[in-house]
């Protein structure tokens, strides 16, 4: 006879899912009771750190990664980690165990109360079966609408006695299922679309964090050459979409309606592909768009292109698209782009420590192929400008702007990246939130340098404080935090050091090491 659990477990694997992040409690046990040899359980001291590091972990694999938590109390811990992913687009599997069947009713401790309602509007879908025989469909839908366009987190609460009831015979049909999405452009669209490009006399394109989902980096880097124009990464950017050695590229657009209009200025045709119009951050109201400037989004989230306030929009495969597009266009009759002007480096041997000089450290010791996860707010704009990101899936940041992302999601960057050696490089402020990701770190010997920038402040908070000219804000100081105790305690090797010299000699010992290292680095605040 084959189970509920069985099935599902078969689906998994059907789905190329072997591996569980999560934090188990009474009501999961049943579903990882006999668990089998060929999967493996990653597990998080926090629910915070479990879908954190399966978020990292599904978007550097760029596929569904799967996640089980504890009931309602283990989902509320990770509405932080829904939100990231949410805006991120990452394809997460979500399922909590819930009280048996016979007690939900009366409420009995550990019952999930209204389970689907607890993770909206985070969720694409939500979904507790009404029986048991229903969960194999349920976790089949859930499997392929995760992965769907545009990809994102859905969730499953299962009642613990379900799984070892035996699975209706006509459900091991969806063991055989195959759902794909098109996504091209039709000729007709494709060539109108073309010649909107080349008609244009000054063309701007604004690249997103879906062109590196969809690993289209090398088709954007083509388009971009043939229509000889610059390029902007979106705002608020939690991933990197094209070389920032290239010699088209412009750097971060700022997150404020005016400044993306000033920033944009003498532009005829704004092309922006796998972002959203906009993800402003500030509130600096101002022209949406430069005079005489028209926009063309493509992304892959039909809700995108629905809320957008101005422009046209295509909904579709962006990979497919912008590869279309680059062989469509012609070759623009106009002077290549000059390349940006980029700072000078921080001098060496100045204390107290700037961060930029520590942001220019390691852009010169780690290996090219470095992949940074970043939760260190106050250094983001430093970053875009200093460092040398060439290939996809060489930056992370928290798409929703929760902090506790970076920590988990290094581990699981890691874990899904080992020929690339991943830099977690995390505020003071920030490090606390899922600091629990460096014990799973040292339990499986996943190699993630963590770089600690103490600053002793919420460094991004002072600075949106003088936006919004709060004065005498309290609450804005984080003094005092011994990062070297707490990873010795989580079982990682720490160092402290304040000066540009043993930061770099650290830093080389910890590329080296083959296991989980921790620097806490004392930087400059204000910065100088
Ligand atoms: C879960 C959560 N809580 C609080 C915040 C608010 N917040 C906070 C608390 C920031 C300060 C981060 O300080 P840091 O030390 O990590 O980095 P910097 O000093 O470089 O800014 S930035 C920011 O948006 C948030 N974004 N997410
Ligand atoms: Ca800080």
């Amino acid at each position: 006879m084959t189970t509920i659990r069985d099935l599902t477990y078969d689906l998994l694997r059907r789905h190329d899912i072997t591996t569980i992040f999560g934090n188990p409690g009474s009501n999961e046990l049943p579903f990882l009771e006999d668990f089998p040899s060929d999967f493996r359980y990653i597990l998080a001291l926090h629910e915070g750190a479990a879908i954190g590091m399966a978020d990292g972990y599904a978007q550097a694999t760029g596929r569904t990664a799967f996640v089980n938590l504890h009931s309602a109390a283990g989902t509320g811990n990770a509405m932080g980690g829904f939100a990231n992913a949410w805006n991120a687009h990452t394809p997460l599997v979500v399922t909590a165990g819930q009280q048996v069947r016979a007690m939900m009713g009366i409420e009995a401790l550990l019952t999930n109360i209204d389970a689907t309602t607890l993770p909206k509007p985070l969720v694409k879908w939500s979904c507790e079966p009404a029986r048991a025989e229903n969960v194999p469909l349920a976790m089949s839908h859930a499997l392929h609408l995760s992965a769907l366009p545009a990809p994102g987190p859905v969730y499953l609460s299962i009642p613990y006695d379900d799984w070892d009831k035996p699975a209706e015979p006509e459900s091991l049909r969806l063991l055989t299922r195959t759902v794909s999405a098109a996504g091209a452009l039709d000729t007709g669209a494709l060539a109108a679309l073309a010649a909107r490009l080349d008609r244009s006399t000054n063309p701007v394109i604004v690249l997103g964090p879906d062109v590196d989902a969809a690993r289209a980096n090398a088709h954007a880097v083509r388009l971009a050459e043939r229509l000889k124009a610059p390029v902007w990464v979106a705002p608020s950017a939690p991933r990197c979409p094209f070389p920032t050695t290239h010699r088209n590229f412009r750097g971060l657009l700022t997150a404020s309606m005016a400044d993306i209009s000033r920033q944009l200025e003498g532009h005829d045709l704004v092309l922006v592909a796998g972002a959203p119009v906009f993800r402003y951050h500030q509130y600096e109201p101002g022209p949406l768009l430069p005079p005489g400037a028209e926009l063309i989004q493509i992304t892959c989230d039909p809700d995108e292109a629905s809320r957008a306030p101005m422009g046209d929009a295509v909904v579709g495969d962006i990979g497919l698209i912008l590869a279309a597009l680059a062989d469509k266009v012609s070759d623009a009759a106009r002077p290549e782009p000059q390349p940006r002007e980029t700072p000078t480096r921080a001098a060496a041997g100045v204390a107290p420590l700037a961060a930029e000089r520590v942001l220019d450290l390691m852009d010169e010791l780690a290996p090219r192929d470095a992949i940074y996860v970043n939760e260190s707010t106050s250094t983001i704009e430093a970053m875009w400008e200093r460092m040398r990101w060439e290939q996809p899936g060489s930056y992370y940041f928290g798409a929703a702007g929760g902090l506790g992302f970076a920590m988990p999601a290094a581990v699981g960057v890691q874990l899904a990246e080992p020929d690339r050696q991943v830099i977690a490089l995390i505020g003071d402020g920030s490090a606390n939130y899922s600091v629990t990701a460096l014990w799973t770190a040292a339990q499986h010997k996943v190699p993630v340098v963590f770089v600690i920038m103490r600053n002793g402040t919420y460094g991004a908070l002072r600075w949106f404080a003088g936006v919004l000219k709060a004065e005498h804000v309290p609450a804005l100081d984080v003094p005092d935090i011994d990062f070297v105790a707490i990873a010795t305690g989580y079982g990682v090797e720490a160092v402290r050091v304040d000066t540009d010299a043993a930061f770099a000699a650290a830093f080389t010992r910890a590329l080296k090491a083959g296991k989980p290292s921790l620097i806490e680095v004392v930087t400059a605040w204000p910065p100088t």
